[in-house]
């Protein structure tokens, strides 16, 4: 605390130390759940799966009528909850920004999977499974006839993923999630271009998302992928299970093997 002024002065990682605001109270919280911790908390994991290094990638949470964004253009792994951005999801005003800091370049992607599929949480990375699948799948090196998607069938992990990324809680006999694909089912990702700034990717997303109601994900060629879930472990699981996925059929396709059995 300043001994002349009584202000309290607060502790960032990105940031220097600054005057606490009201808005601060939309970060600070002793819930872990909190959206402003699990962002934070979630970055330092992501990190050391190579998802979100030298700042790329990201995620975001919907909170009630709150959206809470990272920084762009951070270190991700050392953001802290006052470092983060909080949206009013009605008016997409800004209800806290951190000084000097930018809100990430994802946002308009984040916001996509919130609007058109009700999303609680999207989790951008930047895995090199993911890239290395874009560029097998986008030189038609697996199936020349199917250039923009992803696809394959009969591995277990498919059975973590939900139809459309927003998946039923019903348990089916066995313990299946009901909304969850099964072993036989094939999963689809589209796959979309790159553009030269992150922001420009709106457009595509937002069309691979109506084009495709099934998914939970986008692939970003040469770049990485979207995953959206209904709340936060859904978000997260579906994202290691994709992940899972694609450094599986990155690795069969070294050794020759194909990813769909027609
Ligand atoms: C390594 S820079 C990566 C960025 O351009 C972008 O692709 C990204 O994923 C993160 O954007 P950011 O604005 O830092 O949240
Ligand atoms: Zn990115």
């Amino acid at each position: 605390m300043d001994a002349e002024t009584g202000e309290i002065t607060l502790p960032s990682s990105q940031d220097s130390n600054r005057a606490a605001t009201n808005a601060d109270a939309l970060v600070i919280s002793t819930d872990l759940d909190h959206p402003a911790n699990r962002i934070s908390e979630l970055c330092r994991l992501f990190y050391t799966l190579g998802w979100v290094t030298g700042t790329g990638g990201g995620v975001s949470i919907r909170y009630g009528p709150h959206i809470y964004l990272a920084p762009s253009g951070v270190q991700k792994e050392r953001m802290q909850p006052l470092d983060m951005f909080v949206m009013d999801y009605a008016t997409r005003q800004y209800l806290r920004r951190p000084p000097v800091l930018k809100p990430s370049a994802c946002t308009p992607l984040f916001l996509a999977a919130f609007t058109r599929r009700n999303a609680g949480c999207c989790i951008h990375t930047h895995s090199q499974w993911a890239v290395l699948v874009t560029l097998i799948c986008g030189a038609g090196l697996q199936n020349p006839q199917k250039k923009g998607v992803f696809e394959i069938k009969e591995i277990e992990q498919i059975k973590g993923i939900s139809r459309g990324g927003s998946g039923s809680d019903e348990i089916a006999e066995g313990g299946r999630k009901l909304g969850n694909l099964g072993f036989h089912d094939t999963m689809r990702i589209p796959i979309i271009d790159n553009t030269a700034h992150e922001e420009d990717l709106r457009e595509t997303l937002e069309k691979a998302i109506e084009e495709w109601p099934e998914t939970c994900a986008v692939l970003v060629k040469r770049h990485g992928v979207y995953v959206w879930g209904k709340d936060v472990a859904q978000a997260k699981t579906q994202a290691e299970s994709l992940d899972y996925l694609f450094q599986l059929a990155v690795e069969m396709h070294k050794l020759g093997l194909k990813w769909v059995h027609e």
